[in-house]
């Protein structure tokens, strides 16, 4: 907002200042008093009026905000018209053809640029063969054919340099686009398991540490749960490693299912994982993770035409104010070779 606006107040300076010459020519009788003062009266009242729905905000529900392509319109007719009053004093118009062509440069697509281009030749033919048919000045015709010559010149210039300078920015913001999408990628990798998208132990290991203290601080039950895949080796062994990978992520899939979105599961280490249930009492955790054990044993997993299905074993722990969270892991730990050692497919707390 703060950028149009600037560049709003810029455009306005320049139309008073083309208002101001425009009134010099007519003082020194060159142009027509009444002509300039109604074409003032246009070309400020439209630079106004743009200015208004940009400043109240009016625009930014438009596709465009800037206006910028409805805008040069615009300015190229406000331009075309001074170039017909402007009897002798007409060459002057010419030079801010180019200026207005500058601030496509800020928002408009190739394509508007093109539009715009085509327009101008198009209105200044228009306004040169009104100066031929009706004249308001001495000059020869061949005059006008240069001003025509010279128009073309000043709009292939600009239009190219204009073009140019929007492929850049388009190639910045492209460049600035991948940039983005790389670091929200190189985020991810930072914290997420790459096989399974699961969040890896490191970062696992910060948000226990920043839950443990909320949990203390507000005084709510925080509960861990460890994770083993039973047999997972035979998995493995019978149907080979990649299947024992699409294993393993048909697997998180699962937990992550069976859990509330609030609690995290971790990839703690090999096929061994941890969820962190918070604002959770053990009833309800209990709940929650034979829940997860009965939908991973009903889980089948489609390999290669092969149906491969697998149990979990859990054990499960509230954290105790004022013990390491390695402590509380630990007694999970406890809690899940008890569950291994009772025959596995089950769910232990401690
Ligand atoms: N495919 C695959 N296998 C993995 C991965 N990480 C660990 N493993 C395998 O997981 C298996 C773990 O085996 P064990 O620790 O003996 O345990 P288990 O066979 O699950 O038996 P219990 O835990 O006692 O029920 C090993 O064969 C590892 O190679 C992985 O990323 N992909």
């Amino acid at each position: 907002m703060r950028i149009r606006t600037r560049q709003g107040a810029l455009a306005a300076v320049l139309m008073l200042t083309c208002i101001a010459e425009m009134y010099w020519v007519a003082a020194h009788g060159v142009a027509d008093y009444r002509a300039v003062g109604v074409w003032s009266i246009f070309s400020m009242g439209g630079l106004v009026l743009f200015f208004g729905l940009i400043r109240s905000g009016v625009s930014l529900r438009w596709q465009d905000p800037s206006m910028a392509f409805v805008q040069m319109l615009y300015a190229v007719a406000c331009n075309a018209v001074a170039f017909v009053i402007a009897g002798h004093a007409r060459g002057v118009t010419l030079p801010l053809l180019s200026v207005i062509l500058m601030f496509g440069i800020f928002g408009m697509s190739i394509r508007q640029l093109a539009l715009v281009a085509v327009y101008s030749v198009g209105l200044f033919t228009a306004a040169i063969a009104y100066e031929l048919t009706y004249p308001s000045t001495d000059e020869e015709p061949v005059v006008f054919g240069a001003y025509l010559v010279m128009v073309l010149i000043v709009l292939s210039g600009s239009t190219y340099l204009t073009w140019r300078l929007t492929q850049i920015r388009e190639h910045v913001r492209s460049q600035k686009k991948q940039l983005t999408e790389a670091l929200e990628k190189i985020q991810q990798i930072a914290i997420r398991d790459e096989l399974t998208s699961a969040v890896n132990r490191r970062h696992m290991q910060e948000l226990l540490r920043v839950e443990v203290q909320r949990s203390v601080r507000i005084a709510s039950p925080l509960l861990i749960a460890v994770l083993d895949i039973d047999h997972f080796k035979r998995i493995n062994d019978s149907y080979g490693h990649q299947a024992g990978d699409r294993a393993l992520q048909a697997f998180v899939e699962a937990v992550q299912a069976g859990i509330r979105g609030t609690d995290t599961l971790a990839r703690w280490g090999g096929e061994e994982f941890l969820v962190m249930l918070t604002d959770a009492p053990m009833e309800l955790g209990t709940v929650c993770m034979s829940r997860v054990r009965t939908q991973v044993q009903d889980l089948v997993v489609s390999y290669n035409g092969i149906d491969i299905r697998f149990t979990v074993s859990i054990g499960l722990t509230q954290y105790r104010p004022g013990e390491s969270v390695a402590k509380t892991i630990g007694r999970a730990d406890e809690a899940l070779y008890a569950a291994k050692a009772q025959g596995r497919n089950q769910v232990v707390c401690l």
